[in-house]
């Protein structure tokens, strides 16, 4: 649960160049967007119809998602995992550049507000101040997000 009085969000408009590289044997170099939770509540993603490239981590695999005409992509972030108790999962999702176009997204991400408390049974209470901030150290120090298993209950910090 957040006790929060507004929330946040913002607009991202992502151009992805196109990449002969694209589908080598995952090479970096290919990856527009390297696979992450988003740290947000929701995120609305709003896909090229022609140009795919959004990939999900599902049962293990990665799965492409296709764009649909006139269909928006929404997932779930990690402070909707926190505030449901872990009840709807914060997806892994990467995007691959494509290989002839460019590609384009325009990305739409709500957030709490900054010092609301995120209680829940599986985390410490946090604010996303909090989340926001051990996101960043994690990147500096370790050059990863760690994100929610900084805050699990029963957890060495
Ligand atoms: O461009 C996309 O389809 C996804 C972008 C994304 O995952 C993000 O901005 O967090
Ligand atoms: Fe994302």
């Amino acid at each position: 649960m957040a006790i929060a009085t507004h929330v946040a969000s913002f607009i991202r408009v992502y151009r992805y160049p196109r990449c002969s590289e694209s589908n080598h044997n995952n090479r970096a170099s290919a990856w527009g967007m390297d696979a992450h939770t988003d740290s947000s509540v929701i995120s609305i993603l709003n896909h090229h119809d022609q140009v795919g490239g959004l990939e999900v981590y599902k049962d293990h695999k990665w799965l492409d998602i296709k764009p649909i005409p006139n269909t928006l992509v929404v997932n779930l972030g990690d402070m909707t995992q926190a505030m449901s108790d872990d009840e709807y999962k914060s997806v892994k999702h990467r995007v691959k550049a494509n290989k002839y176009d460019d590609r384009i997204s325009i990305g739409y991400f709500v957030f709490p507000a900054q010092n609301g408390v995120i209680q829940s049974s599986k985390y410490k209470p946090f604010t996303y101040s909090d989340f926001q901030a051990q996101v960043q150290k994690d990147l500096m120090t370790m050059g990863f997000k760690v994100g929610l298993d900084r805050f699990k209950l029963n957890q060495a910090s």
